[in-house]
């Protein structure tokens, strides 16, 4: 059974139509990114979902019950809530906002602050720092990460985000999002997510729906969209920013069978140092980005050992991860 499930969902606001009959399922664990250019029914998708806005037609069920069989704040307090406007109370420190909700589920309020301390370090707030500082105290990072802490205090199995990280410029986003894929916590949730960010979709999506005019382009795993593009406006969408989202669409385990020459007879047994082996399971981006920390240097490159046997070592550069990279996606395309 799925976590989350829409069925058929529309909304109206008078005669314009800003979700049109939309369906889809999130399985527990998975995340489901909501894309698409401004306008196009995110927000109103994603609340629909917590019943901030009830759909005219169609139904949400949450692990098979549908929504409207429970009243919505107990429905809300099974999931977490982050907004791009963070909304944090402006006269309750951050370890009071971070405890609104388990204090008003009654946790035992010594558990509650333990809780609140591990979550404020775990998102890089030292509580000792800040736990007793004020909203408007903090950089709008730090409060997006307290917005976040907040969510996940009374740890929801389901957590909605739209445009979680919206207010931050790009290299704290890209950085605060690393933290984010991170976090233990947010391993087993499952997450629906609102942004318009491709680059952000791809980092964070199992699936991605790309919504036009509140309608369901195309839903799928993201290199699907990239790979076998639906419709025009799903290729046009995502045309400009190619490159960088088939470096996070593809893994390191697309390439392998490239790095292996013709007719060499022993598979590939590990890449890295022994004690740094790359993940098979990393994208192309996150592997050239370890390539660069390496401290192997040959002819003034980076390099990671590929090794095929106790003896058998080959270099791994760049220049031939960006080689083998580009044949694998030509191999992916033709099998389209
Ligand atoms: N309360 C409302 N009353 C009237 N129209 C609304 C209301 N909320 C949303 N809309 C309209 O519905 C459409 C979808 O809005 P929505 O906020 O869901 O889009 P979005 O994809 O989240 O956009 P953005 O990325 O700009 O936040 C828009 O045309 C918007 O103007």
């Amino acid at each position: 059974m799925p976590a989350i499930e829409a069925r058929n969902l529309t909304k109206h606001y008078g005669s314009h139509a800003a979700v049109q009959d939309v369906s889809f399922r999130v399985e527990a664990g998975q995340t489901l990114v909501l894309l698409g250019p401004s306008g196009c029914g995110k927000t109103t998708l994603l609340r629909m979902l917590n019943r901030l806005v009830e759909p005219d037609s169609g139904a949400v069920l949450i692990n098979g019950q549908d929504a409207r069989s429970q009243p919505a704040e107990r429905l809300r307090r099974g999931m977490g809530y982050v907004i791009q406007q963070v909304g944090l109370l402006p006269h309750y420190t951050v370890a009071e906002n971070v405890a609104v909700v388990p204090r008003l589920l009654g946790h035992a309020p010594a558990i509650v602050a333990a809780r609140t301390e591990e979550l404020l370090a775990r998102l890089h707030l030292p509580p000792e720092r800040f736990a007793g500082q004020y909203p408007h105290q903090l950089s709008g990072g730090q409060q997006q990460r307290v917005g976040l802490a907040r969510a996940l205090a009374a740890d929801p199995p389901i957590i909605l985000l739209d445009e979680p990280f919206g207010a931050l410029d790009p290299i704290t986003r890209a950085s605060i999002r690393r933290e984010f894929r991170e976090l233990p916590e947010l391993r087993r949730k499952t997450m629906v997510l609102v942004t318009h960010d491709v680059t952000e979709a791809f980092e964070l999506a199992d699936q991605i729906m790309l919504l036009d005019a509140g309608r369901v382009q195309q839903l799928g795993p993201p290199r699907a969209l990239l790979l076998r593009p639906a419709n025009n406006f799903v290729r046009r969408f995502f045309a400009a920013e190619q490159l960088a989202l088939q470096l996070r669409a593809l893994r390191l385990e697309d390439v392998l069978a490239e790095l292996q020459p013709a007719g060499e007879a022993h598979a590939i047994s590990s890449i890295g140092s022994d004690t740094k082996p790359l993940s098979s399971t990393a994208s192309i981006h996150d592997t050239l980005e370890q390539l660069s920390d390496s401290p192997t240097v040959v002819s003034g490159e980076p390099t990671v050992w590929v090794r095929v046997s106790e003896t058998t070592a080959r270099p791994l550069t760049h220049a031939t991860l960006m080689a083998a990279f580009g044949r694998a996606l030509r191999r992916l395309a033709s099998e389209g």
